[in-house]
C-alpha cells in the first residue's frame, strides 16, 4: 500500500473495531483483546491510553464530567500533545506558552519558536479533532511551568483546523508499513485562544482573577499518563518477543544444515547448541516479561488506589519500576526481534518472515514513553537516593527492600559448589542482589567524591545506568521466582518454566559476566558452573521449545511469518510468496527493453558474437 492507502486502511479498521465494540458489545478486556489482533499502530492508541487518561487523572470533577462523556463515546477524538520540534525527554523545557488573559478569561496558546511546535504526538497529523496539549503556563508574567490543557483543533463540521493553529503529519517513518499507519504530527500555534476552563485544573488552579493556586499534591502526577502507558508497555515488550521466538523456534525445528551421514537427513539447526544459546534466552524473556509485566500491573493498580487516597509514598518507586522496566524490557525485545531474525539465516531477512515487520513496527518502543537511556538515569536516581538513606533509620521497601540487607550482601561470598547449585532460588537471587547492590553503591562511592553532585551525575552517566539495569534484571528475575513460588497447575508445566526461569537468570550472568566478576558475586569458577548448568538446561528445553512457543496461542494470520507456520511448511509456502510478487507477473521484466537489451546487444557486437 502507499502511505495514504495504508493511513486510509487503518481508520476502516480502526472505526470498524470501535463499531464492533459498541455493537457485540465487547468488554474492556474483549476490547484490547481486538486492539491487539488489529495489530497497527492507529489514532485509538492514543485516543484510549493517553487522551482520556489525562483528562481522567489531571482533569477536575467538572472537567470530567464535560469531556469524557464525549470522549468516550468518540464524539471528539483526542490525542497527547507534549513532545516538540526542540523538546522531549527533557519535558521542563517544553517551550508552547499558555498565557492567561485575565480581561478575556482565557489562556492564549502560542508557539513563540520553530523548536516549539509539537512534533510527534501520534494522531495529532491528520485525524484529532482534540488534544491534551503541555505548556508553559503563564499568569501575570510569571512562569509556573509546564501544564496540560484540553484544546480544539479542528472544525468539527469539516475537519479544517481552527484558525490560529497549523497542522500536519511529520512524514514517513522507519521501515515500510510498520508504524506508518499512524499520522504522527505537527503543530503550532498563533495566539490561538481557549477558556480558562480548559486547563486540567486537578493539580493546579488558575483563578478568574489570574491567580496561580498550586494543589497540595506532587506536581509529579502530571507525568501519570506515562507512567500508566509505561506499564502496559512491559506486557507488550513479551507479546512482541514472544511473537519473534515463536517464528524463529518453529523455524528452527524445520531448518537443518550440515551433519547428514550416509546421505541421511541433515541436523536440524534448533540442535545446535549456538542456536540454543542464542534462542532459548530469548523464549525464557518472553515469558520473564510476561510474569513482570503482570506484577507491574498491580504494582501500578495498587499506587493508584493509594494516590486515589493521598497516599503519595509509594508513588517514586512505581515510576522507577515503570521506567526502568519499561526501558529493560523494550531493549531486549528490540534486540531479541532482530536476533530471531538472524536466527532464521538468509529467509529470516525475508519480508514473509514476518520479522523485519515486527521490528520496524517494535523498535520506536526504545524511544518513545521516554527514551530508555533517559528512563534509566530515573531509577538510578531512585537508586541513588535509597542508598543514601541507608542507614538513617528508613528502612528501604519494595523492589529496594534487598539494600535493607546491605551490610550482608556487601561481604557476603556466593555458596555455589557445583553446577545444580544454581538451580537453588534463594543463591541466585542473592547473586543478583549482591551485583545490583555492589553496583549501586559504588556508584554512590564514586558520585560523593565529587563535591558537586550533579557534576559527579554527568560523569558518572554510564556506570548509573548499568547499575540501574542490574536493579531492573533483579526486579524480572526475583517476579519470575515469585511466580514460580505461587500456583502454577501442573507439574509439568511448573518444571518447564522452572528451567526457562533459571536460563533466564544464567544467561544473564553469562551476558553481564564482567558486572558479577568485578563486583566478586561470584568467583571465576562459580561463573564455569553457571554455564554448565545452562547448557545442561539448554537441553531440557529443546524438547519442549516448539510447545513451549505453541503455548503462546498465536494464529498464522496473526504471527504473519511463512517460516513460523504452526505445520512446518515453510519451503512451498515460500515459493507460493516469491510467485505473488509484483516482479514476477511477467517473465521478462520492465525495463528489459529500456537497460538490459540494449546493453547486452552492445556487448554482443562489441565480442562480434
Ligand atoms: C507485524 C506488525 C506488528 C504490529 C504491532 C503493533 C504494536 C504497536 C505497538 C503499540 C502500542 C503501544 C502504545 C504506545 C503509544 C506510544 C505513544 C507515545 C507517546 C509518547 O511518547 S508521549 C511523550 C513521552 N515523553 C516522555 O516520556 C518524556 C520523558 N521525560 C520524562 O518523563 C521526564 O521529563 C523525566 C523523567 C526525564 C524527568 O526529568 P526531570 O528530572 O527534568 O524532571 P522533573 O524536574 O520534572 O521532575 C523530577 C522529579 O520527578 C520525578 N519524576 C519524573 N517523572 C515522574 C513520573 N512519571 N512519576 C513520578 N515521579 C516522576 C523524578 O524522579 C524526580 O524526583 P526527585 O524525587 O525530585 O528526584
Ligand atoms: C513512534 C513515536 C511515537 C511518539 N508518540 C508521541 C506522542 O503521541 N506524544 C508525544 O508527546 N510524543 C510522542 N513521541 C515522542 C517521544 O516521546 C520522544 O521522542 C521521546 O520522549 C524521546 O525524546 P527525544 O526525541 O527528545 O529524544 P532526545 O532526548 O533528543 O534523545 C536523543 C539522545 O540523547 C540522549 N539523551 C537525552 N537526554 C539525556 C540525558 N539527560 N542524559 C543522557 N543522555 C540523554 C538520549 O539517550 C538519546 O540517545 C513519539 C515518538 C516516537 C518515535
Amino acid at each position: 500500500m502507499t502511505r495514504k492507502e495504508l493511513f486510509k486502511n487503518t481508520l476502516r479498521k480502526s472505526v470498524h473495531a470501535w463499531k464492533l465494540i459498541n455493537e457485540l458489545p465487547l468488554s474492556d478486556d474483549e476490547s484490547l483483546m481486538l486492539r491487539h489482533f488489529m495489530d497497527q499502530p492507529g489514532f485509538l492508541d492514543l485516543h484510549w491510553r493517553m487522551f482520556v487518561p489525562a483528562i481522567k487523572g489531571q482533569g477536575t470533577e467538572e472537567q470530567k464530567q464535560k469531556w469524557l462523556p464525549l470522549a468516550n463515546k468518540m464524539q471528539i477524538i483526542g490525542c497527547y500533545a507534549q513532545t516538540e520540534l526542540g523538546h522531549g525527554s527533557n519535558v521542563q523545557g517544553l517551550e508552547t506558552t499558555a498565557t492567561f488573559d485575565p480581561q478575556t478569561d482565557q489562556f492564549i496558546l502560542h508557539s513563540p519558536t520553530q523548536t516549539s511546535s509539537k512534533w510527534w504526538p501520534g494522531g495529532l497529523g491528520k485525524v484529532s479533532t482534540h488534544a491534551v496539549i503541555y505548556a508553559r503556563l503563564i499568569t501575570d508574567g510569571k512562569d509556573h511551568g509546564v501544564h496540560g490543557f484540553i484544546v480544539q483543533l479542528r472544525n468539527m463540521d469539516d475537519h479544517s483546523p481552527l484558525p490560529g493553529i497549523t497542522i500536519g503529519d511529520i512524514g514517513v517513518k522507519f521501515g515500510n508499513g510498520a508504524y506508518n499507519s499512524m499520522d504522527n504530527g505537527f503543530l503550532m500555534f498563533d495566539k490561538f485562544c481557549i477558556p480558562r476552563d480548559q486547563m486540567l485544573m486537578r493539580l493546579s488552579k488558575v483563578t478568574r482573577e489570574g491567580k496561580y493556586v498550586p494543589s497540595d499534591v506532587p506536581r509529579q502526577l502530571m507525568y501519570g499518563t506515562m507512567v500508566s502507558v509505561r506499564q502496559t508497555i512491559v506486557s507488550n515488550a513479551s507479546i512482541a518477543m514472544a511473537r519473534a521466538v515463536c517464528i524463529a523456534t518453529r523455524y528452527s525445528a524445520v531448518r537443518r544444515q550440515f551433519g547428514s551421514q550416509n546421505g541421511g537427513i541433515e541436523t536440524q539447526v534448533i540442535d545446535y547448541k549456538t542456536q540454543q544459546n542464542r534462542l532459548f534466552p530469548l523464549l525464557a524473556s518472553a515469558y520473564a516479561f510476561r510474569f513482570v509485566g503482570e506484577w507491574l500491573k498491580w504494582l501500578y493498580t495498587d499506587v493508584t488506589q493509594r494516590l486515589e487516597a493521598s497516599d503519595f509514598a509509594t508513588l517514586p518507586e512505581a515510576h522507577a519500576c515503570t521506567a526502568g522496566l519499561k526501558s529493560m524490557t523494550t531493549s531486549a525485545t528490540s534486540d531479541g526481534i532482530e536476533e530471531c531474525r538472524k536466527l532464521c539465516g538468509g529467509h529470516g531477512y525475508l519480508w514473509c518472515s514476518g520479522l523485519p515487520e515486527l521490528f520496524a513496527v517494535y523498535v520506536p518502543a526504545c524511544t518513545y514513553e521516554g527514551d530508555n537511556v533517559v528512563l534509566q538515569l530515573q531509577v538510578a536516581r531512585f537508586l541513588m537516593k535509597t542508598v543514601s538513606q541507608l542507614g538513617s533509620g528508613k528502612a528501604p521497601a519494595g523492589t529496594t527492600a534487598y539494600m535493607g540487607r546491605a551490610k550482608h550482601l556487601l561481604q557476603c561470598r556466593s555458596s555455589i559448589r557445583k553446577a545444580e547449585d544454581w538451580l537453588n532460588p534463594a543463591m541466585v537471587l542473592e547473586t543478583f542482589e549482591a551485583r545490583a547492590l555492589r553496583m549501586a553503591v559504588s556508584c554512590a562511592n564514586n558520585l560523593s567524591k565529587f563535591e558537586n553532585q550533579e557534576q559527579g551525575f554527568s560523569e558518572l552517566l554510564a556506570d548509573l545506568v548499568e547499575a540501574a539495569i542490574a536493579h531492573c534484571q533483579l526486579i524480572v528475575v526475583s517476579k519470575f521466582i515469585v511466580k514460580l513460588e505461587g500456583e502454577i497447575k501442573g507439574k509439568g508445566v511448573k518444571n518447564q518454566l522452572k528451567n526457562l526461569c533459571y536460563i533466564y537468570a544464567l544467561h544473564l550472568i553469562h551476558k553481564h559476566l564482567g558486572d558479577f566478576l568485578s563486583t566478586n558475586s561470584i568467583t571465576s569458577e562459580q561463573a564455569s558452573l553457571a554455564n554448565h548448568q545452562l547448557r545442561s538446561l539448554y537441553t531440557q528445553v529443546r524438547p519442549n521449545a516448539v510447545a513451549l512457543v505453541d503455548a503462546f496461542d498465536y494464529t498464522d494470520h496473526y504471527l504473519g511469518s511463512v517460516l513460523g507456520r504452526y505445520d512446518g511448511n515453510v519451503y512451498p509456502k515460500l515459493f507460493e510468496e516469491a510467485l505473488k510478487d509484483p516482479l514476477n507477473d511477467t517473465v521478462v521484466p520492465d525495463g528489459y527493453h529500456e537497460y538490459i537489451r540494449p546493453l547486452i546487444k552492445q556487448h554482443l557486437r562489441s565480442a562480434r558474437l
